[in-house]
C-alpha cells in the first residue's frame, strides 16, 4: 500500500501550473533570490563543562549573541553519541514508510488524534503549502506508552531524554543573560507540552521550486533541529532567505516566540522555511521546549514590548489564525 499521502490529487486545484515561488503571495519575500549557503555560528558546547572558565564565558557569549544576532546558532560536542541519532533517523524512516491509511488512521500509535500532519489541509494558496508530511510527539504522551517492546517507542524515549538534557542547558544559559531565573528552565524533561515534530520532506513534483515547510516562526522557546545531510532549511535576515549549511556532528537550534517574548525582544524568533529537495527525500528531527498550557509569559523589562499571555492563549491563537487563514500570525499579535 502506498506510503505517499495524496499532495498530487489533493492539491492540484491549488496548483495549477504554478509553484509557490512563482505568486506574489504577501508570505513571499519578492524576490526570492537564493544567496550562498552559510555556516552558522560554530558554538562548541564541552567549553561549558571542561572546567575552563575563560572559554566557558567565551562560549555563553558566543550563544548570546547568536540568539541575538541570529536567532539560530549551531552547536557541537553536544554529548549526544551519534549511535542514538541513527536509531533515531533509523525509526523515523520505518514510521514515514508505513501506509499512508495507517498513518491517518485515528489515535495511531496511542498517540492523540491529530499527531500526524501532511501537506497543509488549510492552505489558501499555493505559497502556503506544505510538500511535507510530520508527526508531532509530545513528551506527555510518551511517558504514558506502555512498554510493549516497540523500537518507536523506546528509542523516541531515549532521543527526548538526550536532546531535553541539552535543551535545558541553553535554555538556562539564555535565561540568565536576560535576567529571566534560570530556574524558569527547571526539569524541561518534565514540560509535558514539548515536543518532537519527525518531518519528512518529499521531492519536488510540482515544477520548480516548491516549499517542504512555509516560511513560519516556532512558537517554542527553543527548538533543536538534527537534519540530515540534504539541506533546504533557509532563514531570513536582513531581507534576504539565507541557505542553512547542513554540518554533520552539529544540531541547529533556534529561538522560539516564547524566548523572543520572554526577553523583550532581544532574542529574535526568526522566520525560516524549508524548500522541497530535488529528487530525493529529506528528513528531520525537530524538539521544540514549550511550556506548561498555564504558564504565564511574562518579560521582566520595561517598558514591555508584549503584553503578558499564558501559553494557552499564544497556542489557541495561532492554531485559529492557522485554521483561517492557512497561516500563523504569531507575537505581532501580542506587542503593547
Ligand atoms: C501551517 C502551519 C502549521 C504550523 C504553523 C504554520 O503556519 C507553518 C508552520 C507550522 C509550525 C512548524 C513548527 C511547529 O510545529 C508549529 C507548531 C509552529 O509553530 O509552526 C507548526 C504549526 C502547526 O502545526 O500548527
Ligand atoms: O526541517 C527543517 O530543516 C526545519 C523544520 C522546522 O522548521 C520545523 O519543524 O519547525
Ligand atoms: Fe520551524
Amino acid at each position: 500500500m502506498a506510503s505517499q499521502p495524496p499532495f498530487e490529487t489533493n492539491f492540484s486545484s491549488i496548483f495549477g501550473s504554478s509553484s509557490p515561488r512563482s505568486t506574489s503571495d504577501s508570505n513571499m519575500v519578492t524576490p526570492t533570490v537564493q544567496t550562498a549557503r552559510i555556516k552558522l555560528p560554530l558554538i562548541d558546547l564541552s567549553h561549558l563543562t571542561n572546567g575552563d572558565e575563560v572559554k566557558r564565558k567565551r562560549c555563553v557569549k558566543q550563544m548570546v549573541e547568536a540568539a541575538i544576532e541570529w536567532g539560530f546558532f549551531q552547536i557541537v560536542n553536544h554529548g549526544i553519541p551519534k549511535e542514538v541519532f541513527d536509531m533515531m533517523f533509523l525509526e523515523e524512516k520505518k514510521l514515514f514508510d508505513r501506509s499512508f491509511s495507517e498513518k491517518v488512521r485515528e489515535n495511531f500509535l496511542d498517540f492523540s488524534t491529530n499527531c500526524y500532519r501532511w501537506g497543509n489541509p488549510n492552505a489558501t494558496s499555493p505559497a502556503q503549502y506544505s510538500l511535507s508530511e510530520a508527526f508531532h510527539i509530545t513528551l506527555g504522551e510518551i511517558s504514558s506508552f506502555p512498554d510493549d517492546g516497540n523500537n518507536l517507542r523506546t528509542t523516541v524515549g531515549m532521543y527526548v531524554q538526550e536532546i531535553a538534557r541539552v535543551a535545558q542547558m541553553i535554555c538556562e544559559i539564555l535565561a540568565k543573560q536576560v535576567n529571566v531565573n534560570p530556574k524558569y528552565f527547571k526539569n524541561i524533561c518534565e514540560l509535558k507540552n514539548s515536543f518532537l515534530r519527525l518531518n519528512k520532506y518529499h521531492p519536488r513534483i510540482f515544477g520548480s521550486e516548491v516549499f517542504g515547510l512555509v516560511p513560519h516562526t516556532d512558537t517554542s522557546f527553543i527548538t533543536i533541529l538534527s537534519q540530515d545531510q540534504i539541506g533546504g532549511l533557509e532563514l531570513f535576515k536582513n531581507g534576504q532567505w539565507i541557505g542553512v549549511k547542513p554540518c554533520s556532528e552539529a544540531l541547529t537550534v533556534n529561538i522560539g516566540d516564547m524566548f523572543q517574548a520572554l526577553s523583550n525582544g532581544v532574542y529574535q524568533s526568526v522566520r525560516h522555511r524549508v524548500i522541497s529537495p530535488v529528487n530525493i527525500e529529506r528528513l528531520s528531527l525537530a524538539f521544540f521546549v514549550c511550556p506548561y498550557l498555564e504558564t504565564k509569559i511574562e518579560c521582566f523589562a520595561n517598558p514591555k514590548k508584549y503584553r503578558s499571555f499564558s501559553f494557552r492563549e499564544y497556542k489557541e491563537q495561532s492554531e485559529r489564525d492557522v485554521k483561517e487563514t492557512g497561516d500563523k500570525v504569531g507575537l505581532s499579535r501580542f506587542l503593547i
